[in-house]
């Protein structure tokens, strides 16, 4: 093979790799191996072939995709795994202007035009989106060894001591004793039940306040339910982790709440120096660094008074009678040296703001778009309130499982034997495989009982000059897909209540 002919076969390569081909050939690195094993196996053939190419015309070098798909026949077919479909990207920003500001709806517009895996070009690591309830348990179970943690941001390692909570901490030791640590010590069954006495103190505060208002108003009285969700929420999450030891100025809960909100916001949010690192300096420039810094610093600064105002622990870390928060059980199994791991002052901070971003939003929407849903369809509103609860219900999309997935239909689950703890590849509202939701205990705990409090306690109408067709049920997505505007209803309370 002349200079010329090697230089353009190297070219071709190149060309091969650079656009990786609309055939999708997967490149890994056993592929490109396989493929130059393959070429020097078949070199005169291969010689003969490129030679024929470029004497037909020069011009054939500018149409590198061509000469690709012909260097790609002489691939062995079993080293050619096909790589999941993408659509089409721009430069530098990839997938990213698909996305929009409602990722979740556009990835599911994406999913209906190219199927259950797709592959995305968002930032430097390429993203595979799984969107069938088969895909998902092959990527979280079947496969599970092969996606061993969530993607973390920049602002993620920065607010969550370098990643050592559970939520972004890799598959590894560490993460395996944190998770034990919440699941077995945390957020177990016997834990959550202990934890009965705070949720029925702040439902009742609730249902209370409601009462109050419905009272004070001759008419029929609007309230924001999505806040006092939110806020319930809240206050129930942080009594149990922190309980709500603070003598500084403000309400605890108040302050960890808009705190750790602050902190899940950045973490999702776009940064420079995740999707083009040349440019990491623009994050100074456009304030997103100093913004991160000043949550980092402020949550840094009130944990650290929280845990302060926090006892040496004594007693036993497994009497449940002692009213302990998540703080004092840390501190109470790391003194009796239970957690298998030294844990720093960071690191425990780090697991408590898990609590706050994974555990409050989560609940707190679930309940609210459950409202938002059973007061456009009064007849599921009744049969709900007469059955008073199986489980949570958050809907999944997917048209191959479900029946008009779009649509609130409660008695779907009347009769099925689906649960939600990630025994069914259909519906896995905690996710599913090794990271699924330490949480969900805890979460379904809070808003069954909430819930059956809110429909026993009151009767709940639309707003004067809402219909159920015109109350607004657009979401905003950040971690977890929210009402964008908050839920709004008028209670009446029940006459049996
Ligand atoms: C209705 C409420 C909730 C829903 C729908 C929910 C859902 C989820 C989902 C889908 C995941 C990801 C699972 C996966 O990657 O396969 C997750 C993870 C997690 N959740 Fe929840 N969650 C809820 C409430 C809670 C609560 C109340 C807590 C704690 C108090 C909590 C703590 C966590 C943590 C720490 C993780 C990360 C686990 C790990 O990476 O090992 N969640 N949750």
């Amino acid at each position: 093979m002349s200079q010329t002919s090697r230089y353009r076969a190297k070219l071709a390569v190149f060309l091969l790799l650079y656009y990786e081909l609309p055939g999708q050939l997967l490149l890994t690195p056993s592929v490109l191996s396989s493929f130059l094993q393959h070429f020097e196996r078949h070199r005169p053939k291969m010689e003969n072939l490129l030679r024929n190419l470029y004497a037909m015309d020069p011009l054939l070098l500018a149409c590198p995709l061509l000469i690709s798909l012909v260097l790609l026949l002489f691939l062995p077919g079993k080293s050619r795994p096909r790589a999941p479909p993408s659509p089409p990207r721009l430069p530098v920003i990839g997938n990213l202007h698909q996305l929009t500001t409602r990722p979740n709806h556009a990835l599911q517009v994406l999913a209906r035009k190219y199927g259950p895996l797709i592959k995305l070009h968002i930032g430097p690591a390429p993203v595979y989106v799984v969107s069938s309830a088969e895909m998902a348990r092959e990527v979280t179970v079947t496969q599970e060894s092969s996606f061993p943690a969530r993607p973390k941001s920049w602002a993620a390692d920065v607010l969550f001591s370098g990643g050592t909570d559970l939520i972004f901490s890799s598959y590894g030791h560490y993460w395996r004793q944190t998770r034990k640590l919440c699941v077995n010590e945390l957020l177990s069954v016997r834990r959550v039940q202990s934890f009965q006495y705070i949720r029925e103190e702040e439902v009742g505060k609730l249902v209370a306040k409601i009462r109050l208002s419905c009272a004070e108003e001759a008419d029929r009285v609007e309230i924001n339910l999505g806040h006092l969700l939110l806020k319930l929420a809240n206050d129930i999450v942080s009594r149990a982790v922190l309980g709500q030891k603070y003598t500084g100025e403000g309400d605890a809960s108040e302050i960890m709440g808009a705190l750790s909100r602050k902190a899940s916001e950045l973490t999702g949010a776009f940064s420079f120096r995740d999707f083009v690192p040349a440019l990491s300096w623009l994050d100074s420039v456009t304030g997103f660094a100093g913004r991160v810094a000043k949550t980092s610093g402020a949550l840094d600064a009130f944990l650290n008074q929280v845990i302060d105002e926090h006892e040496i622990p004594s007693g036993n870390a497994d009497d449940l009678d002692d009213r302990k928060d998540f703080v004092d059980i840390i501190f109470q199994l790391q003194k009796e040296d239970r957690i298998g791991l030294d844990l720093t002052l960071d690191n425990v901070k780090a697991i408590l703001l898990d609590m706050f971003v994974a555990g409050t939003d989560t609940s707190a929407s679930t309940m609210e778009w459950m409202m938002a849903e059973l007061v456009r369809k009064p007849s599921a509103m009744k049969r709900m309130v007469a059955h008073l609860f199986n489980h949570s219900i958050i809907t999944h999309r997917d048209p191959e499982t479900w029946d008009r997935p779009s649509e609130f239909l409660p008695e779907r689950f009347l009769n099925s034997s689906l649960g939600y703890k990630g025994q069914d590849s259909e519906y896995f509202p905690f996710g599913l495989g090794r990271r699924i939701c330490p949480g969900a205990q805890f979460a379904a705990a809070e808003v069954e009982y909430a819930m059956a409090n809110l429909l026993c306690w009151f009767d709940w109408r639309l707003p004067e000059g809402t219909t159920a067709e015109t109350l607004d049920m657009s979401d905003t997505f950040a971690q977890v897909p929210s009402k964008k505007i908050p839920l709004r209803l008028v209670p009446v309370p029940r006459t049996n209540g």
